[in-house]
């Protein structure tokens, strides 16, 4: 069974909670937080994650893709986020950082971008719920997968294996019914998927497909 995280930015955002209601039966909810600096576009930010907070009880897992995450992330788990993530390629004080995100009672997470080798993150699995291997690059909905990194999701399934063997590795980018398979074989245990769930008929049952693998 694999957990599956709708993300809301491939949501209606003037129908947002119609939309959250519409994918209820998922594990967690994606809240993808851009700031126009670490990536080229700008989404929501903490006012956003409260107002979510209220309409819904699901599992919020907070993707910053912001520079400077360690000064935010309080900021968030405040607001309502059950798992905060950050880019290790934003952060100098990782540990710091991913200390202050428990310190809060929040699950934490950390991800890298696809120019980022999985290795990078290997000194912090211990020490974390997930990571995320983004299979685009980070910015926007609606892009091609990258099959090349299931070779990093592999590779990191087999590390974690000794060291933090209960490590959930999320992907995030084109998750769709072809690669969603391929993700879960790799050893992804956390789909992210945007326009494949917003973008169908009845979102709820491309969630149940996809909690199936
Ligand atoms: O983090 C993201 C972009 O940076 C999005 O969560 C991701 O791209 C999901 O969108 P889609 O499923 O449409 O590819």
């Amino acid at each position: 069974m694999a957990k599956v995280s709708p993300s809301i930015l491939a949501a209606d955002f003037a129908n947002l909670e119609r939309d959250i209601h519409k994918v209820s039966g998922a594990a967690m909810l994606h809240v993808d937080v851009m700031d126009g600096h670490f990536v080229p576009n700008i989404s929501i930010g903490v006012p956003v994650v409260e107002s979510i907070r209220k309409c819904t009880d699901m599992f919020l897992d907070v993707h910053l893709m912001i520079s400077h995450p360690k000064q935010y992330a309080e900021q968030f788990c405040k607001a309502g986020a059950d798992l905060v993530c950050f880019h290790l390629e934003a952060e100098d004080d990782v540990q710091e950082t991913i200390g202050l995100i428990r310190s809060c009672g929040k699950k934490a997470a950390v991800s890298i971008k696809p120019q980022t080798p999985v290795e990078a993150v290997y000194p912090f699995v211990k020490d974390l719920d997930m990571v995320l291997v983004m299979t685009v690059e980070p910015g926007f909905g609606g892009q091609k997968f990258m099959p090349d990194m299931l070779d990093k999701v592999k590779a990191l399934r087999a590390y974690a294996q000794n060291v933090n063997p209960a490590l959930d590795i999320e992907v995030d980018g084109g998750i769709n019914f072809e690669t969603a398979p391929q993700a879960a074989a790799a050893g992804a245990n956390v789909l992210v998927a945007g326009s494949c769930v917003f973008g169908a008929e009845e979102p709820g049952k491309v969630v149940e497909a996809f909690t199936a693998l």
